[in-house]
């Protein structure tokens, strides 16, 4: 039996209700342990030897990974355009995403409540390893996820590009460790320019308003 292939327009759906990938569920697990053990291990208050052990206990699960070559992310993506990408393919392409993919590390967890044409809305948590000022998330951070989030929108809606401008406007502090929400949508189009909106709450507060142009590639304007 042939596998199940996608193009680009079933990414997104394909991505977030096709079966995970066995090696993708345990690559879930080694990341979900990592971003844990960074929020922990700032959080820990131990003793010397206790952190000589962990020390060396992480050193050698570095050994042992080793140093793999870069991944090749471009031969998914010509296949997804082909209509020829498997969902390992999709998840390739997907699950190492710095904001949000599941198999990356780093990535802060955003759980998507909404994705459409008319705009996306996501949830997340951040821990004491991305603050900034005492008990505030980091400016940086902040402009990592939203740069994430209004590309989200620019995605759900079909269409493609990337971050020429972004202004960031700090209307007051995002707490860590509390639930906020990002949202973010499409305000116009001119020409090959789309300009995006985006912005944080910390329940009924707004924290930051966020608003970019994303340039279509000249090959697809
Ligand atoms: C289907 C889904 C697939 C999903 C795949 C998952 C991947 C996930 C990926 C996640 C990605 C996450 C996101 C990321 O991380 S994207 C990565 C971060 N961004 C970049 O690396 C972009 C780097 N810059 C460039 O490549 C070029 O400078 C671009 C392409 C931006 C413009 O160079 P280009 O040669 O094309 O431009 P042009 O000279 O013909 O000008 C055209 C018009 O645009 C206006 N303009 C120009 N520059 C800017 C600017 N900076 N802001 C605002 N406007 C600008 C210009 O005035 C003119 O306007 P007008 O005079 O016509 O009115």
């Amino acid at each position: 039996m042939t596998e199940k292939t996608f193009g680009p327009f079933e990414l997104q759906k394909a991505y977030s209700t096709e079966p995970v990938p066995d090696d993708f569920v345990l690559r879930r697990r080694i990341s979900t342990a990592m971003r844990t053990l960074s929020e922990r291990v700032i959080r820990a208050e131990v003793d010397q030897a206790t952190l000589q052990h962990w020390a060396e206990q992480l050193e050698a699960v570095v050994a042992t990974v080793g140093e793999p070559e870069r991944r090749d992310s471009k031969q998914a993506n010509r296949k997804l355009f082909t209509g020829a990408a498997t969902i390992e393919d999709l998840y390739h392409m997907m699950d190492f995403d710095p904001v949000s993919g599941g198999a990356n590390p780093i990535a802060p967890q955003v759980t998507w409540v909404q994705e459409g044409q008319e705009g996306v809305e996501g949830t997340l948590r951040l821990g004491q390893q991305y603050q900034g000022p005492p008990g505030r998330v980091h400016g940086g951070v902040i402009a990592w996820i939203l740069d994430a989030v209004l590309s989200r929108a620019l995605h759900a809606a079909f269409r493609l590009g990337v971050t020429g401008t972004l202004n960031i406007r700090y209307l007051a502090g995002t707490p860590i460790e509390d639930t906020i929400t990002c949202r973010a949508r499409i305000t116009g189009q001119e020409g090959r320019k789309i300009f995006i909106e985006g912005s944080i709450w910390h329940g009924d507060q707004q924290t930051v308003h966020a608003e970019g142009v994303w340039l279509t590639p000249k090959s697809l304007g």
